[in-house]
């Protein structure tokens, strides 16, 4: 029988105060080492998923480049379907599978502009993407495994209904700071901590100051 969702692995860096980016959404908090080991991740993976914020400030490539390996199907969630023409992902899309997720909410226009692109598109959800109804379909499409690179955002909207498995974090050697500046979880949070999912450390790995914490959901 087909699992009802692909197995899901949340992964960040973060600053020690738990920021994965500034207040001006500059982002580079991995070492180059610490980037081999995402891209190794990356090619053990089906698919690696972002919100439409990290295309918007990071514009990412999602690809393998630092190891040998395959890629991954990139997947957006971009509800209104407004991701740009010129982000790296869709310039790139006719090489590498990418998908966006958009919901119902999208216009008539934006999705014609989307049909446009050399993607899939995948409607999932009334207003922003239903998340449960997406890995159903993921699943569907015999993707057993993905990767969800953030930002803080999408990471709530896995984490709110326990939809991970596993939780991988690099711990790295800065203080941020700033209420404005994104933090590794958003949107509205759990109002008491026994409302967290429960995690168990799994592994840690020390790669010169950073520190790779790999957690699994109880
Ligand atoms: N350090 C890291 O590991 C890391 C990783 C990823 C992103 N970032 C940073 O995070 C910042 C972006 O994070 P963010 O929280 O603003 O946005 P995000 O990247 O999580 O994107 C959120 C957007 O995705 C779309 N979306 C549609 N359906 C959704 C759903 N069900 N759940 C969530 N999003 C949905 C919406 O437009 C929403 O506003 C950037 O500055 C980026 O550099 C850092
Ligand atoms: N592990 C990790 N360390 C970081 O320092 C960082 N900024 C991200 N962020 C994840 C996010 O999805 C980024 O946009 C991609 O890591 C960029 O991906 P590319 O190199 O362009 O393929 N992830």
């Amino acid at each position: 029988m087909e699992k009802s969702k692909p197995y899901v692995i949340l992964s960040a860096a973060t600053s020690i105060d738990g920021k994965i980016a500034t207040v001006t959404g500059d982002s580079k908090l991995s070492s180059k080492l610490d980037g081999i080991r995402l891209h190794k991740l990356r090619s053990k993976v089906d698919a690696i998923l972002v919100g439409k914020n990290t295309v918007l400030l990071d514009d990412p490539m999602l690809t393998v480049r630092h190891t040998k390996g395959k890629n991954p199907i990139r997947i957006v969630l971009d509800s209104k379907g407004s991701i740009s023409k010129n982000s790296k992902i869709i310039q790139t899309s006719k090489k590498i599978p990418t998908i966006v997720v958009v919901s119902n909410k999208i216009t008539k226009s934006n999705l014609e502009r989307l049909k446009k692109f050399p993607v899939e598109i995948i409607i999932a959800g009334k207003n922003s993407v239903d998340i449960k109804l997406l890995l159903k379909k993921l699943s569907y499409k015999k993707i057993k495994s993905v990767l969800v690179e953030g930002g803080g955002t999408t990471n709530w909207e896995f984490i709110k209904n326990g939809l991970f498995d596993e939780l991988i974090i690099t711990l790295s050697p800065f203080l941020i700071g700033g209420k404005d500046a994104v933090s590794l979880v958003e949107g509205d949070g759990f109002k008491k901590i026994t409302n967290s999912p429960i995690l168990r450390l799994k592994s840690t790995m020390r790669l010169k100051n950073h520190l790779v914490l790999n957690y699994v959901k109880v």
